[in-house]
């Protein structure tokens, strides 16, 4: 099956009622980078990202997903690990078999990391029986992050991975995202935090739902 080499954005357009929240005539995200965007609260990010993993449709214009042959398909959650803002976890499952469900709904190839090595990579070693209820915000934010990297995904997107994140956590999470990106993959994470572009090959900003042309 021919991999997704990029994704592109084309004349989108996104409403909630008469009110407009996303409008972008041209992006494109290609494998291999990490692209942050980065906007206040509101500006549209979460609806963007939500785009890309085709839990979001356009109103008009696409988002679409370019494979090596050329062809191209609509956005899918499917073909798109998500981290989610409120992590979307199942807190009545352990932290391994939130992982495992993850990838039971996961139709990608290839092969998968065991999971004690995905929480070792994102500092959870022992905490694979333990019910996700236990855990704290920031130990969530991780499982959420380990289940995203556990169907080796060529696109990734994470909205907000370390709001609960103490500082090494964040830069645990960061390094692993931008890891990620380098072995080939497409990797975008949503945050508010500026500090996030240090970590990104490419930042863009939202405000009130158009891309602007912030200096970072
Ligand atoms: N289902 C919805 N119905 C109505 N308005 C919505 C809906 N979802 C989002 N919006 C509005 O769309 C705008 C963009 O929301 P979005 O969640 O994408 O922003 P964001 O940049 O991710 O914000 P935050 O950083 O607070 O998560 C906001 O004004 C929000 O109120």
């Amino acid at each position: 099956m021919s991999e997704v080499v990029a994704v592109e954005v084309e004349d989108l357009e996104i409403r909630r009622g008469s009110v407009q929240i996303l409008s972008i005539p041209e992006l494109r995200y290609e494998v291999g980078e990490m692209v942050a965007m980065i906007g206040p609260s509101g500006s549209g990010k979460t609806t963007l990202l939500h785009a890309i993993c085709g839990l979001v449709r356009p109103d008009s214009g696409s988002v679409e997903l370019v494979m090596a042959d050329g062809r191209r398909r609509s956005a899918d959650l499917l073909d798109t690990a998500l981290v989610p803002q409120a992590f979307g976890l199942v807190a009545a499952l352990t932290v391994s078999e939130n992982v495992e469900l993850g990838r039971k709904l996961w139709r990608g190839a290839g092969s998968l990391r065991p999971v004690d090595e995905l929480l070792g990579m994102v500092g959870l070693d022992g905490l694979s029986e333990r019910l996700v209820r236990e855990l704290s915000g920031g130990q969530q934010q991780r499982v959420a992050v380990a289940r995203a990297l556990a169907v080796a995904p060529k696109v990734l997107v994470a909205d907000e991975p370390t709001s609960e994140l103490d500082a090494g956590n964040r830069e645990r999470v960061m390094e692993l995202l931008v890891g990620h990106a380098n072995a080939g993959n497409l990797v975008v994470v949503a945050a508010h935090d500026q500090a996030i572009t240090e970590y990104a090959h490419r930042s863009l900003a939202l405000a009130d739902g158009l891309l602007s042309n912030a200096d970072f």
